[in-house]
């Protein structure tokens, strides 16, 4: 089973989900080519592999295995990934290839954007949140300590390669975090995603029960992803609709310390961005009460902790979509239907947090 789709705009590419995944990483590969292969520990294995059927087209890999998750979107794993790219000679017709979860593709992408003011990158994502989500579009970058990816740019892949297999074995959790994102295409966009969803909320969580619904589930929310990254690729309106649920998501995984994976957080941002709407009257009860049941039926969390309002509205001022000192927000006026939330009340902002953090 296999799937290709087509991100159009400037500088189109294919995001091909299929088993021959590493055979067409080969045709990234030419003589004397010299590749990056920014690899997550734990996935050798598979870097191995990639290295191997680059070596074999005659180019030259370099692996560079780089820190789990989180930890490898600092500031020293890019100033080490720099330093490797220097002492290797990488040159503008050189490569870099990014093979893990979306923190390794986001540091990977962030490291070819950087050197030499940019240098191709193709995705091979290895979780279900990177291939429907984080490989896809050209958002690359790091965290600071002031919050979630606020140094990065745009910098599209040249294309994107996933074996569904890979996203197979990941974690249980991990993956069911993952179907957060794909949940939120399913409401900014593509609501047939949550009746798929709905319907047996147990497949949709396990890719080994129906591969057939897994791999419909994912091309769904990377077509999403591909008809607005390539109306909007640097976010000037459009493409803010991905961001929903993220102002309160980011403000959390800040304020957690980065100990909350990414599409749980979401999950949360998502309950607590359909509050709000209710509040300002733009979002009806049943269908902010379905974002609850959605995520609830799937295992993801949909409360969090009280008493932490300070530090996430602290954090929700560095959200990439505020302006000057006005919150604004993805909102829903209707299922499929986002619209824009611009500086709600700050007892709105309070009371919507209540709703999500009981105390
Ligand atoms: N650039 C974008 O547009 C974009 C979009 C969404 C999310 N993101 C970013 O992506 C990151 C979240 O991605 P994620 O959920 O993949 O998290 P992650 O990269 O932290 O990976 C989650 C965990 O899954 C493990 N893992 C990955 N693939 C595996 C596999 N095949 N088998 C076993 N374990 C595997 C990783 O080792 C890690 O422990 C966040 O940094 C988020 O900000 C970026
Ligand atoms: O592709 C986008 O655009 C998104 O906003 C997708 C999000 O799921 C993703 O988490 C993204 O990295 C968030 O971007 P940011 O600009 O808010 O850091
Ligand atoms: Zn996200």
């Amino acid at each position: 089973m296999s799937r290709t789709i087509q991100v159009g705009g400037a500088a189109p590419y294919a995001v091909h989900l299929g088993p021959d995944a590493l055979v067409r990483l080969g045709r990234h590969a030419a003589p004397g080519r010299r590749v990056l292969v920014v690899h997550q520990t734990g996935r050798e294995d598979l870097a191995r592999e990639a290295a191997d059927v680059l070596a074999a087209a005659g180019a030259a890999p370099v692996l560079a295995p780089v820190p789990d998750a989180e930890s490898a979107k600092t500031v020293p794993v890019l100033a080490g990934l720099w330093t490797l790219l220097g002492q290797q000679g990488f040159t503008r017709s050189d490569l870099v290839v990014g093979i893990g979860g979306g923190a390794t593709t986001d540091l990977a992408g962030f490291a070819a954007a950087s050197w030499l003011r940019g240098v191709e990158v193709v995705q091979l994502p290895t979780s279900l949140l990177g291939v429907v989500d984080a490989a896809v579009g050209g958002k690359t970058g790091i965290n600071t300590a002031e919050g979630k990816n606020l140094v990065g740019a745009f910098h599209p892949p040249v294309e994107v390669l996933c074996d569904p297999g890979w996203t197979a074995t990941q974690p249980r959790a991990d993956y069911v975090s993952g179907l957060a994102e794909v949940i939120k295409c399913g409401f900014v966009a593509d609501p047939t995603i949550l009746d798929l969803v709905e319907h047996d909320p147990g497949a949709a969580t396990d890719p080994r029960r129906d591969p057939g619904l897994a791999l419909d589930l994912v091309a769904r929310a990377v077509q999403v992803k591909a008809d607005v990254v390539a109306a909007d690729l640097t976010e000037s309106s459009l493409r803010e609709i991905l961001n929903y649920g993220h102002t309160f998501a980011h403000a959390v995984e800040q304020v957690e310390g980065y100990t909350w994976r990414h599409g749980d957080a979401v999950a949360v941002g998502l309950v607590y961005v359909a509050e709000l709407a209710h509040r300002a009257g733009l979002l009806d009860a049943a269908l902010r009460d379905r974002h609850r049941q959605v995520l609830d039926a799937v295992g993801l969390p949909t409360a969090y902790r009280p008493g932490r309002w300070e530090e996430l509205r602290t954090a929700m001022g560095r959200d990439k979509k505020t302006r000057g000192s006005t919150l604004r927000f993805v909102v829903l006026e209707g299922l499929a239907r986002p619209g824009r939330l611009e500086g709600p009340s700050e007892e709105d902002l309070r009371a919507a947090y209540a709703a999500v953090a009981p105390g």
